[in-house]
């Protein structure tokens, strides 16, 4: 008996069916119908591809979801296609392997699969009908590990020589990118197979795959181009997408069973028919989320690879018949446990990437039901990730190893833009994966409760302040344990990671953290070095002895500081003459460059960041200098909050008081100073402009002007408008300041800046206690906002101060709304005029700015309760709007305090003129996106 016999002899149903149709078009359809036993296509996308692969023109590139129907796009092809022969089907999944070998064999196909499994004699009878003239053999299922055998080598060659070689099929093509959780490093070789037998057509199949993994397919598969895409939409309309913040929650696990129970649903218990995943970064948090689970009621069950191979089966087991609801795994848990009844997928931690977190919460709603994906994000998590990518960057030798480092990184800061901006998360996904955006208007948070997810995101940057302030030195020092122990949590990630045994990556992986480990040890070992030796003698920097950043010593640190000091200096120097009765003494000056020196090596975390900082200091204190501007490090020094005064102190032996208290510092001089300091103010700085003629000295020109005094003197503090509520709780308000880093804000970059401002810049938020959605009642984000912005003149630093230095000089604020408008109308009449009087050529735009604003701070404050009676009845006529989404918060606020301010000064606070103000606002537009429509 011939190969080819002995084959046909095992099948027994071999593949007999004659085509009656002749055009390859025809044939298809026929073998769909009639083999396969469908009536059409699942999808466009599945008939296009099989057409195409079948017309073996070309190379072609195929990516569907899970389920899709991706498996006929080669198989019927193999059969009906315009190539005769064997088509070999590449795959990294031997059972799935076996199961499509099963199911094709009883629809009659001769399909055969040839890996470490099948015995020796398959093989041999396998090989021989393959090696024959005419094969029976169809479809032949290898893994990538087989394809790089000699004896299959020969298989293909003989193949090729009978011209018999039909296509190749390289299933799961994703593998082959790094970026891409289920990357299979065999993968990479096979784009050597695509050169050597460059005349076989080639069919990559994909799950949905971003942008980059799709180009990472064509490039190491060395696709034929121009290659024929054919890529489904990554939509995924039955999925509920949203992100909560771990560290924003009282208790996370409480909100994880509340979250499962409510997609699971309310007949949930009876039922048992949905069921949930859980992922974790780590086989001990597998463990730990599993068991608070099922002791908050909720069965659960722990599946990673740190069990025995019968406890994970048996845990999938009991999963997949629904005798457990929920279990929680590392990633790489995906393979073969596919059902269709997963309710929900929560990310104890965050994905890796895009692809990664896309695939796995992909789990969910396969049946087409409801069904809720959700990460349970923070900031620790984040934090370990970046550092072990960022390691592995650093620890990547060859230039292939680089890139995928790099591009891990990468990825994952997308997955971090996901979680920590607020995008409508389908189209952030499906932008990732190149489909055309389109907003889910309901099926993610951000769409369907923005302003909950403003608040969450929020209260996640709050708590990122809060931590800082919060962290003290005995924490921070203990960073060298939380290395080694980040070291072994980074083995046990990628042990986890690793489920697919994968020697070369472990090794790898194995490589790259012995070696971090030993240059972690040699730092160590330098520290204590340095420990060691002693700080230099008289050593004027705090803590000389701290190791807050390895590579920076004591004598960087001294060098730093005096250049500092020297700054600071300078900048005193230059801006003292125009302060009277404002004075630091030299110790204060030390002591203010000492602190902030210390702020600076503590919150830093390496050399160049803590020089980058510097540089960002030296440059504000001269800029200050230049603009006669005392440095925010100096207004906001209190010497009685100094670090360096208190270590100073406690170091005394002798009794001498160096630490000379100094009178008042000038946010003191704010508060004590009498009108007759405002009036010697008033006059020196007069002096001084006439004789230097310098625009910004408009800064000190007025008396009267004193929260723009001070606000030129913190010109960053603009913003930080509840800092200057008042000159009476001034100095309160200032040690404010110095809790919140204010300081350090100031000096920051912008995305710093940013980032800090939020402390300051909105009202106090809502707490979420489980995590979940909860909404806000508007009327108090109105009532609040209101408040916070326009209400009471409290609230407006210079309409404060204007007042209450006008009463404090016997004026009223008539006699100040007029001196406001005379300047108003004199500035804006014609600001280049020669004639225009030599004072006035002092003012800049921001003095025409104040004047509007204090006129209008004026008009509303001269009848406070009338306003808020007006801003109470526009809130209610514009609430309703809100709730329809026709305006955003920010609109809200801006109308509210435009319409309440236009209803006091037309004199019409009744409920009928409020109702018509905001019906007329929307009669003319739908939505309001500008204030220019009010
Ligand atoms: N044209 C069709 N009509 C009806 N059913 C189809 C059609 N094409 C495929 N199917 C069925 O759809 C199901 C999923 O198909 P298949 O296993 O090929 O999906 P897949 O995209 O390869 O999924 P996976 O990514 O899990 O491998 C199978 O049961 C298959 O029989």
């Amino acid at each position: 008996m011939n190969g080819k016999e002995v084959a046909r002899e095992n099948q027994p149903n071999s593949y007999q069916y004659q085509c009656s149709s002749t055009g390859f078009k025809g044939k298809v359809i026929e073998t769909l119908n009639n083999v396969f036993g469908f009536q059409d296509f699942i999808n466009s996308v599945q008939e296009d591809a099989i057409k195409s692969v079948a017309s073996a023109s070309q190379d072609v590139f195929i990516s569907m979801p899970t389920g899709a129907g991706k498996s006929l796009c080669y198989q019927l092809p193999a059969l009906a296609g315009q190539r005769n022969g064997v088509t070999v089907v590449i795959s990294p999944l031997i059972a799935s392997m076996t199961v499509q070998v099963k199911q094709l064999q009883s629809r009659g196909i001769c399909a055969e699969t040839l890996n470490c499994t099948v015995s020796k004699e398959e093989i041999a009878r396998v090989s021989e009908d393959l090696c024959s003239a005419y094969p029976c053999t169809k479809l032949l299922y290898v893994t990538p590990e087989q394809v790089f055998t000699d004896e299959f080598h020969s298989i293909l060659d003989q193949l090729c020589k009978n011209r018999m070689f039909a296509y190749v099929a390289v299933d799961e093509a994703h593998c082959v990118s790094q970026w891409s959780h289920d990357f299979h490093p065999h993968y990479l070789k096979l784009g050597e197979l695509r050169k050597k037998y460059s005349r076989v057509p080639w069919v990559a199949l994909t799950i949905t795959v971003s942008v980059t993994v799709m180009n990472d397919v064509l490039y190491y598969l060395n696709l034929k181009p121009p290659v024929a895409v054919f890529k489904a939409s990554s939509f995924r309309s039955n999925i509920y997408y949203d992100v909560v913040f771990k560290e924003c929650m009282d208790n996370p696990f409480d909100d994880l069973k509340s979250f499962a129970l409510s997609a699971l649903g309310k007949e949930w218990e009876f039922t048992k028919r949905g069921s949930g995943i859980v992922y974790c970064q780590t086989k001990e948090s597998c463990e730990m989320v599993a068991d608070k689970l099922t002791k908050l009621g909720l069965n659960s069950r722990p599946c990673h690879a740190g069990l025995k191979d019968e406890d994970q089966s048996q845990a999938q087991h009991d999963w997949m018949l629904g005798k457990i609801s929920v279990i929680v795994t590392t990633i790489g848990f995906r393979k073969g446990t596919d059902i269709p009844s997963v309710r929900f997928v929560a990310h104890w931690s965050v994905a890796h990437s895009v692809d990664g977190y896309y695939q796995e919460s992909g789990q969910a709603g396969g049946d087409g039901q409801p069904a809720r994906c959700r990460i349970y994000y923070s900031r620790e998590d984040r934090n370990l990730i970046m550092d072990i990518l960022k390691k592995d960057e650093q620890a990547a030798k060859t230039q292939e190893e680089k890139i995928k480092a790099h591009s891990a990184y990468k990825s994952f800061k997308i997955m971090r833009k996901y979680c920590e901006e607020a995008h409508c998360r389908h189209s952030f996904l499906m932008k990732e994966f190149g489909d055309e955006l389109y907003k889910c208007k309901k099926y993610c948070d951000v769409c369907y409760k923005p302003r909950s997810v403003d608040r969450r995101l929020d209260h996640f940057e709050a708590t990122r302040v809060s931590k800082k302030k919060n962290s003290n030195h005995s924490v921070e020092t203990s960073n060298e344990l939380y290395e080694v122990e980040r070291l072994e949590q980074k083995k046990e990630i990628y042990n986890c990671k690793n489920t697919s045994g994968d020697t070369n990556r472990e090794d790898h992986i194995d490589r790259a953290v012995n070696s971090l480990s030993n240059t972690i040890k040699a730092e160590l070992g330098k520290v204590k070095d340095e420990k060691l030796i002693k700080p230099p003698k008289n050593s004027r920097v705090l803590e000389p002895l701290s190791s807050f950043i390895l590579d920076v010593n004591v004598n960087t640190r001294e060098e730093y500081l005096s250049k500092l000091e020297e700054e600071i200096k300078a900048n005193y120097n230059t801006c003292t003459p125009l302060l009277s009765g404002f004075r630091l003494e030299e110790q204060d000056i030390l002591d203010c460059a000492t602190d902030k020196e210390f702020s600076i090596f503590k919150t830093k975390k390496n050399i160049d960041m803590y020089k980058k900082e510097f540089a960002q200091v030296f440059k504000a204190l001269r800029e200050s200098s230049k603009n006669l501007e005392l440095h925010p490090l100096l207004v906001c020094f209190d010497e009685s909050h100094s670090a360096s005064k208190r270590a100073r102190n406690d170091t005394l032996v002798s009794g001498k008081d160096i630490s000379k208290e100094r009178s008042y510092s000038l946010c003191d001089t704010v508060t004590k100073s009498s009108l007759l300091k405002q009036e010697k103010l008033f006059s020196s700085s007069k002096d001084l402009a006439s004789s230097t003629n310098l625009s910004n000295i408009a800064v000190i020109q007025r008396s009267s002007n004193f929260g723009y005094q001070l606000k030129n003197l913190i010109p960053s503090c603009a913003s930080y408008s509840s800092i200057f509520t008042g000159t009476q709780n001034m100095v309160l308000k200032r040690n404010e300041v110095q809790d919140y880093e204010i300081l350090k804000t100031l000096n920051s970059t912008e995305e710093e800046k940013k980032e800090s401002s939020f402390s300051f810049e909105r009202p106090p938020f809502a707490y979420e206690r489980t995590g979940g959605p909860v909404e806000m009642d508007i009327e108090k984000i109105g009532a609040n906002n209101y408040e916070y912005e326009t209400c009471s003149s409290s609230f407006n630093p210079l309409m404060n101060n204007f007042i209450e230095i006008d009463n404090r000089s016997g004026t009223n604020n008539k006699s100040i709304s007029r001196c406001v408008e005379k300047e108003e109308k004199s500035v804006s009449s014609n600001s280049g005029n020669s004639t225009f009087p030599q004072k006035r050529e002092t003012h800049d735009n921001n003095n025409i700015e104040i004047a509007k604003k204090a006129k209008i701070m004026q008009s509303a404050s001269t009848n406070p309760v009338h306003l808020k009676s007006a801003a109470d009845l526009v809130r209610k006529f514009l609430n309703p709007k809100y709730k329809e989404n026709k305006l955003s918060k920010e609109m809200f606020k801006k109308i509210c305090r435009t319409l309440s301010h236009r209803l006091v000064d037309q004199n019409q606070v009744t409920e009928k003129h409020a109702k018509e103000a905001v019906d007329e606002l929307f009669q003319k537009k739908r939505a309001l996106n500008s204030i220019d429509d009010v």
